[in-house]
């Protein structure tokens, strides 16, 4: 936990089922990744993408890449109370991501136009921007869930 006066993630999302892919303890895959919610909306972070996700040797695989942007744009929304799931997912990569290399990141609400709301994530490293995401995100309804035969171990997860 953090010690800082930031709302850690973990926190906000306490408890967070642990088999998420991304961030969940019981995943072989688990992201080392730290988000902090420094105001009313938006988080920032740290993130460190290591050899169990690599694509070319030594470098990061743009998919991993591609699934932690998606983790952060969903944690900008949970946090928030929103029920969503990603309709759309883009991600320029201006830079080679190494593995082993701590990258920031930030994220935020660009725009929400009805039930679309499009969040915009930015990973750096000591050297500058290294990816860009934009994610458009769909509110849904609990049915969404519940018509999939999945119940609160779903729908209890939103707005921790
Ligand atoms: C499961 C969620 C995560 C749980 C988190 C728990 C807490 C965890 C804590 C920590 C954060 C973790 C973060 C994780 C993040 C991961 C998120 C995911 O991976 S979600 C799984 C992958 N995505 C899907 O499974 C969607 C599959 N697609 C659908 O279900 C539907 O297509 C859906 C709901 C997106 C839309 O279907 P309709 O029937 O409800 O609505 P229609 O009318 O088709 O679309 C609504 C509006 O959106 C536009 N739209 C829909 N899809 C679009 C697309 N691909 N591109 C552009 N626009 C699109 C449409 O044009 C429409 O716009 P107009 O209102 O007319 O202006």
């Amino acid at each position: 936990m953090s010690t800082s006066p930031e709302t850690t993630i973990a926190g906000a999302l306490t408890p967070h089922h642990d088999r998420c892919f991304v961030c969940g303890p019981c995943s072989p895959a688990q992201v080392e990744l730290d988000l902090r919610c420094p105001g009313e909306e938006g988080i920032v972070g740290d993130v460190v993408l290591d050899a169990r996700h690599q694509g070319v040797p030594g470098i990061a695989h743009g998919g991993a890449i591609a699934a932690v942007v998606d983790e952060i744009a969903g944690s900008v929304l949970t946090r928030l109370g929103v029920r969503f799931v990603t309709a759309s997912l883009t991600t320029t990569y201006h830079a080679p991501v190494m593995t082993g290399e701590r990258l920031t990141c930030s994220a935020w609400i660009e725009s929400t136009v009805g039930r679309k709301r499009t969040v915009v994530v930015e990973l750096a490293g000591a050297a500058g921007r290294v990816v860009t995401g934009r994610a458009l995100c769909v509110d849904v309804p609990e049915e969404h869930f519940t018509r999939l035969g999945l119940g609160s171990e779903v729908t209890d997860l939103f707005g921790r």
